[in-house]
């Protein structure tokens, strides 16, 4: 790639719509927290926790995301978290960010839901402070527990329904299909929450038209297997539906055996509102320039992709129609269009 277009990457403004915040939390700062919570865990050092990062599908690595988040106790350390992810997100021009968090992982071990949203808002209120990267919280129910577990989460989150804007479905995805959620989904959309899923990342196709059909979402985590269905990538194309791609997530879990046989061009092609994103930062070897640096090193991407992108990632944003535009706007002027 010639150092015009890395550039360009590294530089032009961004958004991420796909990133899990218990997915940034580094080894470092596993330990640390470990340490100041008094926490046990099953690896001796940071370095011995990092080589446990080869995962061999997407459970192998929930088991671990599992694990490094029980470390995560108070208000400061859901704080601290966020912070350095937010910090790593302003150095790669990441202007607007909507975060996921899975407050069931966090209240199933005694954690209080107010502690979890509440040191992660202030975090993201700081970074609109400071650096002016605007921010909004997704929050997910874990497919893996049962929809009378989403809809009791639902409930505990009912006084915070200021702090987050949408609800997305997140977890171990095959044997766990969209239509398991439905009638939390349809709750939240009468309560106003915009929607979201995880599909087809393991799961077939057919998840990613349940999760429109069914769930009635507005956007699809992943759902990169769209492509072994015609119908359906035409219906996505259509309807642009945007899809959130995780390129080097895709790489560690199998996906695909490596980064030169993502379909992400082809995704493209297809004329899908295709976007880039990190997932799981701190486990999946990298955050969002290097999601884009990888891809545009494997594949025949250019500069005219990467504006895509970037205007991609504002309008499929849940940002509202004049900070959307104010956004699109930058993106025209730093590209010079
Ligand atoms: O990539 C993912 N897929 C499903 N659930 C998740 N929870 C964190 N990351 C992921
Ligand atoms: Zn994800």
């Amino acid at each position: 790639m010639d150092a015009a277009l890395r550039d360009t990457l590294l530089q032009m403004p961004k958004a991420e719509l796909h990133m899990h915040i218990e997915g940034s939390l580094e080894p470092e700062l596993i330990f640390a927290l470990a340490e100041r919570n008094k926490v046990k865990l099953e690896y001796a050092s940071v370095e011995e926790l990092r080589t446990a990062y080869a995962f061999k599908d997407l459970q192998s690595f929930l088991d671990i995301y599992y694990a490094g988040a029980s470390v995560l106790l108070t208000e400061q350390d859901f704080y601290d978290m966020t912070r350095a992810y937010l910090q790593r997100a302003h150095a790669d021009n990441v202007r607007h960010t909507e975060l996921f968090f899975d407050p069931q992982t966090h209240t199933e071990r005694g954690v209080a839901f107010g502690t979890v949203v509440n040191g992660i808002d202030r975090a993201l209120q700081d970074a609109r402070k400071e650096w002016g990267l605007s921010g909004a919280l997704i929050m997910c129910f874990l497919r893996h527990l049962s929809e009378e577990e989403a809809f009791a989460t639902l409930e505990q989150a009912l006084p915070y329904r200021d702090k987050f804007v949408g609800v997305g479905l997140d977890s171990s995805e095959r044997g766990h299909p969209p239509e398991k959620f439905a009638r939390v989904f349809a709750r939240c959309k009468e309560l106003g929450l915009r929607l979201v899923a995880h599909a087809g990342e393991e799961g077939p196709p057919d998840y990613i038209r349940t999760a429109l059909d069914l769930l009635k979402v507005e956007r699809i985590d992943h759902g990169v297997r769209c492509l072994e269905d015609a119908e359906l990538t035409a219906r996505l194309a259509r309807d642009r539906v945007p899809l959130t791609v995780c390129p080097l997530s895709n790489i560690k879990l199998r996906v695909f055996d490596k980064v030169a046989d993502h379909n992400l061009l082809k995704l493209l092609d297809a004329g899908l509102v295709v976007t880039v994103n990190s997932d799981d930062p701190a486990y999946f070897g990298g955050y969002v320039n290097d999601n884009f640096l990888q891809m545009f090193e494997a594949l025949p991407l250019g500069r005219e992709h990467a504006y895509q992108m970037a205007r991609n990632s504002f309008s499929a944003s849940f940002l509202d129609a004049a900070e959307k535009q104010k956004y699109l706007d930058e993106v025209d002027a730093f590209f010079g269009q």
